[in-house]
């Protein structure tokens, strides 16, 4: 049994789908919609239905769909125009069509009154012929009777979808409604949803009618390739001179309707090649206006199609010929045919040869991988890699290894700021006297102890009693030199301390024996330790009456110092600089490690020494304490230490005589250099070209490196430079009020895992956050953690200027979680803390309600609004809020520097002499990107 589809039905009579489908509904027969296949009854039903009801078979096709709904009952012609707004329109033009005096009038409503003089000019019968040409539904029954089936269905295809946009969107306008029915509804789709007034345009261009159908008629193939030509302006210019006015007007028909067809690019080839095909029948039939608008369609369409490629754009002639569609989609074909560009191999090299680390990105490039394919090797070598994380040579190595490409180290390049040391021949080498430097706990007796050996004063010569600079002394025992570097004990001083220890062969530390080991000892164990120098220990003041040796020996094997006498390896040697007792015993077991460590030089090349100390002397200029320690330096030298270089004017030694030479381990005073160098900068004497280039090069990179200061490691920006690799340990210093914090809090840090980071504790000690733990952050690129102390003015003063991000807790969670934080990427402060000021507690009063901290503003103010921490030798002892200021009798907000007040704290009243309150506001942070 035949399957029909309810719209071949439709076709077959002439009618819509939905007329077909309410017919079928009446016998009982489901159809769904357009698509639904009927069987052969129902098209029985449906020829009965319209053999019954037109009963005249030589009625028109047009006159056979209209005859249906007029039979049909008044109620299902109702229920059909309430259910298809399209159905009812399209009838209702029929019917006018069917009904000419009545539809004139109608038309004489809706037209422009000129549109009406003319059709009453050419009423004749086949004027309203040309008008229904021209407008929609006359032509489209008119196209029903003379066309061939195909137009039909083209007509009857576009018609739903377009007639319902249609009505909808531009209802008012009669005319719109005529032009976009006889159009192809994909057309007008685009027309009208690109281009509301075009339409219109389109219709008073199109509406004589006649003269499309003659423009067609004649020369079709012709039309057609004018409209090819006119995209570009050229092209216009081309058919204004050759068609006046109409053409021009079809122009712009045209061009927006390209245009718009353009915008959709990614149609589907099969869409694209469609209306081709159906502009290709077309041609050479009978043109209408609906051809003509076919035909522009497929101008269109050719017109994207040749847009596709981008090689037709010379547009000459290219859309309407059939070789030239073949040719169009040819291309089409072998742009899809071509195969996918292939990306370029990168070359796999055997070997490559690389620095001391490159990036991953580098790596991947040098070795022709992709950067995945590296990570992903680095992955399964239990390493994650980020694509800019330094690898370094040994695991360049390995990854080398995995790829199959052998991996050469390029020699280490001369860095143009540095002097190639001097290679001295083992024959050219002398025993030369050890340095020792003097290290220990402030007021432990260092310098006392340098005056007992040296039988001098320099005490007594020091402001305030305190070594204040480095100073350098040669001393004779048995024969031989030793040469001592009183470095300072002061915590201020740590920086110049570990150069101290840089340069010196054997560390004495001294330890008073009424104290014992105290922080900077510890310090001091550590630098020594650091710069692999061996240590005697001159456990001092043991004429003291507190002094135990023992239990000084017992606190430095808890530092891995254990005692020769204990079945240890580190000399210890009781002393006393008072009485000048072990002195001797000292300095024998100096000579002794001496002899042990079999210390040469050679006297006989150009000087190399260490700045000591440098000083700019108002009289002689920049003065320079150096350390020779290879080589001679002799006046007349030419001179480089850091960025200064100069000639040697003078030189004088540690007992203030005038020298012309100092020979390998001298300390020396130098004159001549033209700017103060650094302490801890390498003197070199080299020739004065070498001089001046190797100073001017190294000032260049000093700026560079100042601008880098300010990237120093935080917090805040920690997880970025994570991410940009330049972070892989994560240093930390911390300091804590008490030993048991700091276990904690150092044993929780450690405890924190990530694949891109490590923490590192660099240094952990008891008490308040100091300079010398800024210098020590600083040189190892450490934040520092503070839990429950605070740093002071000092160290405030230098992370300031180190851009060292001090963080200070006084809960260890809120360290733990800030770090973990910041590891991956998460740290947010919404407020950090600012210091408004400090003051002082000098006198305690209390009164029945409350505790006045009698007080003077050391630095910055106190303000009655501000948050405040009372701080005990550097250790908070209480957070919480300000409850009075006071000047006098007064309540005044704030208080300067430099002023005295009263502050009591809100709920608190163990305020002591000596105490330090600090006020602080919590300042929002913006924030960030
Ligand atoms: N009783 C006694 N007092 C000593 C001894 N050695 C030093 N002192 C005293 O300890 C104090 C500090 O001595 P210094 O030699 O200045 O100590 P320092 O370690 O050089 O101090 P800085 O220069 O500040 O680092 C002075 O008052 C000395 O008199 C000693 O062996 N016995």
């Amino acid at each position: 049994m035949s399957k029909y589809r309810v719209y071949e039905l439709a076709k077959e009579y002439s009618t819509t789908s939905k007329v077909i489908i309410d017919i079928l509904g009446r016998h009982n027969i489901t159809a769904k919609n357009h698509m639904s296949s009927v069987d052969e009854d129902a098209k029985v039903a449906i020829e009965r239905t319209f053999a019954r009801k037109t009963g005249d078979t030589n009625q028109t096709a047009s006159q056979q769909m209209t005859q249906p709904m007029q039979n049909v009952t008044k109620a299902e012609q109702s229920k059909v125009a309430q259910t298809s707004s399209k159905e009812a329109t399209s009838n209702n033009q029929q019917q006018q069509q069917n009904r000419p005096v009545h539809n004139n009038q109608q038309q004489q409503q809706n037209r422009p009154v000129h549109n009406n003089q003319q059709q009453q000019q050419n009423r004749p019968v086949h004027n309203n012929q040309q008008q229904q040409q021209n407008r929609p539904v006359h032509n489209n029954q008119q196209q029903q009777q003379n066309r061939p089936v195909h137009n039909n269905q083209q007509q009857q295809q576009n018609r739903p979808v377009h007639n319902n946009q249609q009505q909808q969107q531009n209802r008012p306008v009669h005319n719109n409604q005529q032009q976009q029915q006889n159009r192809p509804g994909y057309n007008n789709q685009q027309q009208q949803q690109n281009r509301p007034g075009y339409n219109n345009q389109q219709q008073q261009q199109n509406r004589p009618g006649y003269n499309n159908q003659q423009q067609q008629q004649n020369r079709p193939g012709y039309n057609n390739q004018q409209q090819q030509q006119n995209r570009p302006g050229y092209n216009n210019q081309q058919q204004q001179q050759n068609r006046p006015g109409y053409n021009n007007q079809q122009q712009q028909q045209n061009r927006p309707n390209y245009n718009n067809q353009q915008r959709p690019p990614q149609r589907p080839q099969a869409a694209g090649q469609h209306p081709n095909q159906q502009g290709n029948r077309q041609v050479g039939t009978e043109s209408r206006p609906q051809n003509q608008q076919q035909n522009n369609q497929f101008n269109n369409n050719n017109r994207r199609s040749q847009n596709n490629n981008p090689r037709n754009n010379n547009g000459s002639g290219y859309g309407n010929k059939n070789s030239q569609q073949r040719s169009n989609q040819h291309r089409h074909q072998q742009n899809r045919n071509q195969p996918a560009p292939v990306k370029a191999e990168m070359p796999k090299p055997k070997s490559i040869k690389i620095g001391e680390s490159l990036t991953v990105k580098d790596l991947a490039g040098k070795m022709g991988r992709e950067v995945g394919e590296v990570i992903k090797k680095l992955m399964m070598l239990g390493t994650m890699a980020s694509i800019n994380q330094e690898v370094d040579f040994d695991t360049a190595c390995i990854l080398g290894g995995e790829f199959g490409v052998a991996v050469e180290a390029i020699p280490p390049e001369e860095d143009p700021t540095e002097i190639p040391e001097i290679e001295d021949d083992e024959k050219d080498l002398v025993h030369r006297p050890p340095v020792v430097t003097v290290m220990g706990h402030v007021d432990h007796g260092k310098t006392s102890l340098l005056d007992g050996i040296r039988q001098t004063h320099v005490t007594s010569q020091e402001a305030g009693g305190i070594t204040q600079h480095i100073g350098a002394y040669q001393v004779m025992c048995q024969g031989k030199k030793i040469v001592f570097l009183d470095t300072p004990g002061h915590e201020a001083f740590t920086a110049m301390r570990a150069r101290g220890a840089q340069v010196t062969d054997i560390a004495i530390l001294v330890v008073a024996a009424d104290d014992g080991v105290m922080p900077q000892t510890i310090e001091a164990i550590n630098h020594a330790k650091s710069a692999q120098v061996p240590i005697i220990v001159a456990i001092n003041k043991i004429d003291r009456p507190g002094a135990n040796p023992d239990r000084v020996k017992q606190q430095l094997a808890e530092h891995q110092l254990i005692p020769e006498d204990w079945g240890g390896d580190t000399i210890m040697v009781p002393v006393s600089a008072h009485q000048k007792t072990g002195i001797s015993d000292l300095l024998e077991m100096i000579l002794l490690v001496a002899e042990m460590l079999d210390l040469k030089a050679n006297p006989n090349r150009l000087a190399y020494g260490t700045i000591i100390e440098a000083k700019l002397d108002k009289g002689r200029g920049p003065v320079s304490t150096v350390l020779v320690q290879k080589g001679t330096l002799r006046i007349g030298d030419t001179i480089i230490a850091g960025t200064a270089y100069g000639k040697v004017r003078a030189m004088t030694n540690d007992r203030g005589e005038k020298i012309k030479k100092a020979e390998p381990a001298t300390p020396v005073e130098v004159l001549g250099l033209a700017d103060v160098p650094q302490a801890g900068d390498n003197l070199v004497a080299v020739d004065e070209r070498t001089a001046r280039a190797v100073a001017e090069k190294r000032l260049a990179k000093k700026r560079s490196e100042e601008i880098k200061q300010s990237q120093k490691v935080s917090l805040d920006d920690l997880f970025k430079q994570i991410q940009e690799g330049s972070i892989k340990d994560l240093n930390i210093v911390v300091k804590a009020d008490v030993q048991g914090s700091i276990e904690a809090l150092r044993q929780s840090l450690l405890n924190i895992k990530n694949k891109e980071v490590r923490v590192s504790i660099v240094h952990a000690g008891v008490g308040a956050i100091n300079e010398s733990d800024v210098m020590l952050a600083a040189a190892s690129n450490a934040l520092i953690i503070g839990f429950n102390v605070r740093p002071d003015g000092n160290a405030r003063k230098a992370a300031d200027t180190e851009k060292i991000d001090i963080r200070t807790y006084r809960v260890i969670y809120d360290a733990i979680n800030d770090v973990e934080a910041a590891i991956t990427g998460m740290l947010a402060p919404e407020f950090k803390e600012a210091v408004l000021g400090r003051a002082e507690v000098r006198q305690v009063i209390s009164i029945p309600k409350a505790v006045v901290a009698g007080s003077y503003v050391v630095e910055g103010k106190i303000t009655s609004t501000a948050q405040v921490r009372l701080l005990r030798n550097g250790i908070v002892v209480h957070e919480g809020k300000l409850e009075s200021l006071r000047r006098f009798k007064d309540d005044v907000k704030e208080v300067a520097q430099g002023y005295e007040c009263g502050i009591t704290i809100e709920k608190f009243r163990d305020v002591k002499e000596g105490d330090i309150i600090e006020a602080f506001i919590m300042e929002e942070v913006a924030p960030r990107a």
